[in-house]
């Protein structure tokens, strides 16, 4: 049974004026991500996107299968949306994976034209976007629309050999990822894990004596001495970002020249254009062992590889410099967790901070070794629970920016944030 759509609200400000399709092309991403801004009603701002005269005419509606959760916080936008598409949205017994075949092998949803998945939370029920659920939708389905910047639980190739746009969030969460990777890479030279775990460990056991007390406070003062020596400014010091899309860009904000002074360098398959090379100052790198060699804290913000295989393994950590930090905000399945856990503890790796883990919700117990604090170890890495997008304004953005990509293609504008369109059947 499909559960009831939101009631769609009359919009309680005016819908953006129309614009001519041929003037409506994909906004710069500065103006998308300012779109995103939550205002002070803790709606988004009215949407740059302009909506098409085709939202509202009399035609035949196309169908979006909604998957998930309902628009929480863009209702605006969802009117607009609402009137312009017939939203079908099952339930939650529907979208088990059996169920969600079996409807789709019975066409119940008839045919429909896009996929909206507004929440990261929910919407996955059905595992896997792959070649047994992919080669059961309709030839109708033009565009897939996604909360995440990540998409390894979707085979974009496949979707795009199939004719179908997959369009990611990415933009929506860069801003929340930044400014968690801003302060893992400080962690990482500024040793917070230990830091925090000494100013606590006096207290970890309250019915401690004071002879355990005194001794667990030594952790204090050797903290308070000895992090001082292993501890550095941000500023001069290199950092390389491994991919350099909207959010390793956004990184370099933060961290580069005009902010902690970090020297930016980055090595991503797409070179990027001259003038954002030169608004980040950012020096490009060919091949992956360049920047490793030239990075004093290297953050890996790159989608998982096609073919899942990591890109830091024994071979490439290699290249690194001896003290070299390391922090990964990306997909744990980038990392050789064990390869990484041997460049710590033979100190190659001075720190690390790790939001996310090849194996979630579990953590490599060799990383989770080196990140615990005890006489003995400093706690060198910082460990988070897969946090870094995690903000209410990036769940925003995941709604609207899932909405108005799906408007843009069914109303025969470009998408705004597709990420496969070079494989993409025309
Ligand atoms: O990991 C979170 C995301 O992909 O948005």
């Amino acid at each position: 049974m499909a559960e009831p759509t939101n009631t769609p609200m009359p919009p309680s400000t005016p819908v953006p004026a129309s614009t001519p399709r041929s003037m409506s092309p994909a906004p710069p991403v500065q103006m998308v991500i300012h779109s995103l801004t939550p205002n002070a009603t803790g709606t988004t701002s009215n949407p740059v996107w302009p909506s098409s005269p085709e939202s509202s005419a009399k035609i035949k509606k196309h169908i979006v299968l909604h998957i998930g959760d309902s628009v929480k916080y863009n209702p605006q936008t969802y009117f607009e949306f609402s009137q312009a598409f017939e939203v079908i949205r099952p339930d939650i017994l529907e979208r088990t994976r059996p169920a969600f075949i079996q409807a789709l092998k019975e066409r119940r949803w008839g045919d429909f034209s896009a996929i909206f998945r507004p929440f990261w939370g929910s919407g996955g029920e059905m595992g896997q976007w792959d070649s047994e659920l992919i080669s059961l939708l309709p030839d109708s389905v033009k565009v897939f629309a996604s909360a995440g910047a990540g998409h390894d639980w979707a085979d974009t190739k496949l979707l795009g050999e199939k004719g179908i746009i997959y369009c990611n969030s990415g933009l929506a969460a860069a801003e929340a990822v930044a400014d968690f990777a801003v302060a893992m890479v400080i962690s990482t030279f500024r040793h917070l894990p230990w830091c925090m775990g000494a100013a606590i460990l006096p207290y970890h056991n309250e019915t401690a004596d004071q002879k355990a007390f005194d001794a667990a406070s030594e952790a204090f003062r050797e903290c308070h001495a000895r992090a001082t020596r292993a501890s550095h400014n941000l500023r001069g010091h290199v950092l390389g970002l491994i991919g350099f899309g909207n959010i390793g860009q956004q990184i370099a904000a933060k961290l580069g020249h005009s902010a902690f002074g970090m020297r930016v360098a980055y090595y991503d398959v797409i070179r990027k254009r001259e003038s954002v090379e030169a608004e980040l100052n950012a020096t490009f790198h060919s091949d992956l062992p360049s920047l490793l060699k030239a990075s004093d804290c290297v953050v890996l913000c790159t989608p998982a590889s096609a073919d899942g295989k990591p890109l830091i393994t024994a071979e490439t950590l290699r290249c690194i410099k001896p003290g070299t930090r390391f922090v990964n905000i990306a997909r744990g399945s980038l990392v050789d967790e064990d390869a990484l856990a041997d460049a710590l503890e033979s100190g190659m790796l001075s720190a690390a901070a790790l939001d996310v883990h090849a194996d979630e919700p579990r953590i490599h117990p060799r990383l989770v070794k080196l990140a615990r604090i005890d006489g003995a170890n400093p706690g060198r890495v910082m460990l988070t629970c897969h946090n870094a997008g995690g903000t209410v304004e990036t769940h925003m953005g995941f709604e609207e920016l899932s909405m108005r990509n799906i408007m843009a293609v069914l109303q025969g504008r470009d998408a705004i944030t597709p990420v496969n369109l070079h494989f993409l059947k025309t």
